[in-house]
């Protein structure tokens, strides 16, 4: 197979691509067409020369997005391309070729994340209308998480819920905490034993890694249980649907929308989903953006905490996402809240640890579990996942 894969990771506003040679050295040409359905789309990325280039599509949808994306590969056609589907529910523990039956299974998990898997299923549609010819591969967030022990998927509900109805524990980002937990084990000296790491971008979440295996994570049946993201609430009392409907009369769509786009950052600040404004307003005073800060990191070292318990041992923590890489302020603040773990932060190392750089930022004589700072890297990772599945199937 020509070895270059196109990774299309489709949202429901914004299409983030990349291509990339399995040459690891070769340029990969990336890029994000944004505010898809807007007046004013916007495509933005690199070319092989390393420029950086904007263009504007009015009024742009999916389709048209990656119709003006394929014209910025400068005439490279890809071998194969790798869709980033978010639920693939219990029907897949590995990246599967696309066909009508595995289209039917990412449709029947819809339900289960309303934002993400209808945008991946658009994104989809768009591409085979390009490359009806090529070979079309879904990764999935949750295949990772598909080594979770019962103890760990299962919510203490009636069993039918589970056997009849799918309700348990699925767990997201799971390329991204692949990736960053066995990049971790290659270049520090603990190798694969205990890792915890924490996916902190606009979706945010934790999962316990030992020997390569997922065996806990903070997201659930759906992303929205765990963390405080962006705009998403992550965990609330479960009494609290029943409350709003009951004293509010909100509709179950009324309480989902609030929940996953009016909450988190947003709900908190008053003010913005964006961690750098946040941060940037917490400095100044604000109070809403202080507590913003400050419920956002808290709730991560609690989660952090509670899934220590799955692992024999711990060897370190990883930080990664857009704030997870950028912001020694949360990266501070977390660790400053777990002082029995015995971390010990280098704080010159940990403030020059951002923007794509990677390494460890603990005091080197310390013997408590390491600290990392891993730049994410989701589309190498589908693309690698999308060459392994072309190739077995061939
Ligand atoms: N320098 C920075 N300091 C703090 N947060 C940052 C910085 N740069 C980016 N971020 C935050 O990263 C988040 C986006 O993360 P990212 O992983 O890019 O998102 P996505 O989940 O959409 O891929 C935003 O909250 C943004 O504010
Ligand atoms: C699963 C999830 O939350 O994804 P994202 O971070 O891309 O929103
Ligand atoms: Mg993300």
């Amino acid at each position: 197979m020509n070895t270059s894969v196109l990774v299309i990771n489709c949202g429901s506003s914004s299409i983030k691509y990349a291509l990339i040679d399995s040459d690891p050295n070769a340029s990969r040409l990336a890029g994000l067409a944004e505010r898809l359905g807007s007046s004013e789309a916007c495509l933005k990325g690199n070319t092989s020369s390393g420029k950086r280039f904007t263009q504007t599509l009015p009024n742009a949808d999916h389709a048209e997005a990656l119709k003006a994306i394929l014209e910025r590969l400068e005439g490279r056609v890809p071998g194969a391309v790798g869709h980033r589907i978010v639920h693939g529910g219990e029907h897949f523990t590995q990246a599967a070729m696309i066909d009508d039956h595995v289209i039917d299974a990412i449709e029947a998990t819809a339900a289960l994340a309303p934002l993400h898997n209808p945008a991946n299923l658009a994104g989809i549609a768009a591409t085979q209308d390009v490359f009806p010819d090529l070979p079309q591969v879904a990764v999935f967030d949750t295949a990772f998480h598909q080594t979770l022990p019962p103890r760990a998927y299962r919510y203490a509900l009636p069993e039918a819920l589970y056997t009849e109805y799918g309700i348990r524990r699925y767990g997201f980002h799971g390329t991204s905490h692949a990736y960053v937990s066995q990049r971790a084990a290659t270049l520090s000296n603990r190798g694969a034993g205990g890792w915890l790491t924490a996916h902190l971008g606009n979706g945010c979440s934790t999962s316990a890694i030992w020997n390569n295996q997922s065996l806990d994570t903070s997201m659930g049946l759906t992303p929205l249980e765990g963390l405080v993201m962006g705009t998403r609430s992550g965990d609330v009392d479960p009494g609290l649907h029943a409350h709003l409907h009951r004293q509010l009369n909100w509709s179950l769509d009324e309480i989902d929308n609030v929940l996953n786009k009016q909450s988190g950052l947003l709900g908190l600040s008053g003010l913005t989903n964006d961690m750098r404004e946040v941060e940037d307003q917490a400095l100044a005073g604000h109070k809403g953006a202080k507590l913003a800060l400050e419920v956002f990191c808290y709730r991560i070292a609690k989660s952090l905490a509670a899934l220590s318990c799955a692992l024999p041992q711990l060897d370190g923590i990883i930080f990664t996402g857009g704030i997870g890489e950028n912001s020694p302020t949360v990266r501070r603040n977390v660790l400053a809240l777990l002082p029995h773990f015995r971390f010990s932060v280098d704080d010159v190392a940990n403030e020059a640890t951002i923007r794509g750089k990677e390494g460890k930022v603990d005091n080197a004589d310390h013997h408590g579990p390491e600290v990392w700072v891993i730049p994410t890297d989701e589309e190498g990772r589908i693309a690698m996942e999308t060459r392994h599945c072309v190739e077995t199937s061939e």
